[in-house]
């Protein structure tokens, strides 16, 4: 999926286009699938995160969310996956509210979680990991299994190897390949490529966009954001708990502000 709207700035000073005209939100008109209004959250009583956060993922999109260190990032997926309390503001998957949902609920109606770290069983071979993402419908394993690993058909290779002796590159297909044992729809992940080495990031990133073409819509965290906004349909950039800029990914890409704030001037664009 693409999209050529311009970059929009949600706050501060910045050459981007004005919030308000709705030329940022998913290109597909009126099938979103998830969305978060106005997102207050935060994990101390009292103390606020997010501050105001929003987005939205159409159905089929894959949507990346960049930002500096501390800005909110992981936080927004966690409080829309009920990891975290939210204490204003809306989520809703399919118009259905689901704010303060529990986790195991969201599971049920369709969302996966990826997190960022300890995200497989290192006891557990891959396959016993596999089938932890079925134990809500464990009769679904064959058929589930079958297409994961068809996917990821390193993860039918290394079938009866203990997790905790495969690579970071094989521990984070086999994270994901777990979550989508379950058949989301809706699929949050959690920074894939932290701690990969280049040529294993590159990997996640286009096992990504495999599971997107498969008709999975993705809401991705990414630290590297120049790869993130690369195969992503659209982005958010969040800052200090709040939204600061949104776009299709080529044009937060392209957008001076977002370079020079975000990107950082000594990478190159594309
Ligand atoms: N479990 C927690 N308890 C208390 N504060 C937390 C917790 N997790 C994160 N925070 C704080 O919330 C803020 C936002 O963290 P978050 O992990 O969402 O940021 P991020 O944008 O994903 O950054 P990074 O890319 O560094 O992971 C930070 O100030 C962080 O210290």
């Amino acid at each position: 999926m693409s999209t050529e709207e311009p970059a929009q700035q949600e706050h501060g000073e910045g050459t981007a286009a004005p919030d308000g005209d709705g030329s940022a939100g998913p290109s597909t008109g009126n099938d979103v699938i998830l969305d978060a209004v106005e997102v207050i959250a935060g994990y101390v009583p009292e103390v606020n995160v997010l501050t105001g956060c929003s987005l939205e993922l159409a159905q089929g999109e894959l949507v990346g969310v960049i930002g500096p260190n501390g800005a909110g990032k992981s936080t927004l997926i966690k409080a829309m996956f009920g990891l975290v309390p939210v204490r204003g503001g809306t989520v809703r998957f399919r118009g259905t509210d689901i704010t303060g949902a529990q986790t195991h609920t969201l599971v049920q109606q369709g969302i996966g979680y990826v997190p960022q770290r300890d995200n497989v069983f290192p006891a557990l071979t891959v396959e016993e990991n596999l089938r932890m993402g079925t134990f809500l419908k464990p009769r679904e394993f064959e058929r589930r299994f079958a297409w994961v690993t068809e996917l990821f058909s390193r993860l039918a290779e290394r079938r009866k190897q203990r997790a905790g002796s495969l690579s970071g590159g094989e521990r984070q297909m086999l994270a994901m390949g777990r979550t989508l044992m379950a058949e989301p729809e809706v699929l949050f992940l959690d920074e894939p490529s932290a701690g990969l080495s280049p040529a294993n990031q590159d990997q996640v990133f286009e096992q990504v966009q495999r599971i997107n073409d498969t008709g999975v819509s993705i809401v991705m965290v990414e630290q590297n954001a120049r790869r993130c906004l690369q195969i992503c349909d659209r982005g958010y950039v969040l800052d200090q708990g709040r939204n600061a800029y949104s776009g299709t990914g080529h044009h937060l890409l392209h957008d001076p502000k977002v370079i020079e704030y975000y990107l950082g001037t000594l990478a190159t664009v594309d």
